[in-house]
């Protein structure tokens, strides 16, 4: 079996612990599934912002091209990379347990969000990140920071920048949890969707690797992810709308939370709700279909 990666240290991280999960599922040394880096578009990129280099997909068409291919049995990506759909014969199989699903606030100096000055600079390149900080602290001056994690934090540490926002789970995968000056409440930033979660596709029509996934596959995370992933959906959220979502099994019902802004962070559309675990998806598609139905215009780009 052979998992198809990207070449960044996260997802390497990533890519590793399925292959630890399958080898001890399959019952086979580590070094018989095989770990292949495969340079996507995304990891070429670097100048701008991704949304303005054609968004999600950028991260994971070359390594769907490579499962399409058969060069690659599976593909390991973070679930948030992830675009809503997905290639024709591909389908994410399962997920591993997800992490912690918060966000993290790295300052140059202070503790928390209220300990940055007027004015000061925090570096992000997502638009759900400035959204939310502009909507809690439209006083600061948010600006592009792009590359992987150790470059951003190189950014901060160098004084580039005042402060910038990680996923505390891609922190935590590399080791570097101790950075985080604070960590945000969901019910104050609400993550996105599929953030801490890390996915698995691979071909439909596999039944040997479909069966592989499915006995290391985290069954609270692959309900979770459905709804979140059909809130998404239902959004048809293009890459310039910044959109939160966080799903959560509780007994047998899960619970969605789906936020909706501007870009300015000036305008934001919520809505939550629960259903039975068995009904997860169709909860995403309600809720999204409900905010894309009371969404201030503006933030749906309509
Ligand atoms: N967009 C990059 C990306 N994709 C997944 C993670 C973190 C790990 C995760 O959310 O599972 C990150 C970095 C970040 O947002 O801090």
């Amino acid at each position: 079996m052979r998992i198809g990666t990207r070449g960044s240290p996260l997802a390497l991280w990533q890519a590793h612990a399925v292959q630890a999960a399958l080898a001890t599922a399959l019952n086979v040394a580590p070094a018989e599934v095989a770990v292949e880096v495969i340079r996507t578009t995304g990891d070429q990129i670097q100048d701008r912002a991704l949304s303005e280099a054609g968004g999600k997909g950028l991260f994971t068409k070359e390594l769907e091209e490579a499962l399409l291919d058969g060069r690659v049995d599976l593909a390991v990506h973070s679930a948030k990379d992830v675009a809503t759909y997905l290639p024709e014969g591909l389908h994410l199989a399962g997920y591993l347990p997800r992490a912690d699903v918060r966000d993290a606030l790295i300052l140059k100096s202070g503790a928390g969000l209220a300990d940055l000055p007027a004015g000061a600079r925090v570096g992000t390149a997502s638009l759900r990140r400035e959204a939310q900080l502009r909507r809690l602290r439209p006083d600061l001056k948010v600006e592009l920071l792009r590359g992987n994690v150790h470059t951003r934090l190189a950014r901060v540490k160098d004084g580039d920048f005042d402060g910038t926002l990680l996923a505390l789970a891609g922190l935590t995968r590399l080791g570097l949890a101790e950075v985080a000056s604070a960590v945000l409440a969901t019910s104050e930033f609400l993550p996105a969707v599929g953030q801490g979660a890390v996915a698995i596709e691979c071909r439909v029509q596999d039944p040997a690797t479909n069966a592989a996934i499915a006995a290391i596959a985290c069954r609270d995370t692959g309900i979770a992810l459905a709804a979140e992933r059909a809130f998404l959906t239902a959004l048809d959220g293009s890459c310039r709308t910044p959109i939160a979502g966080l799903a959560r099994v509780e007994g047998d019902q899960v619970r969605l939370s789906g936020l909706v802004m501007t870009p300015d962070g000036a305008d934001a559309a919520e809505a939550s709700g629960t259903a039975p675990i068995a009904d997860a998806a169709a909860l995403g598609t309600a809720l999204g279909t409900q905010l894309r139905a009371s969404a201030p215009a503006r933030a749906l780009g309509l």
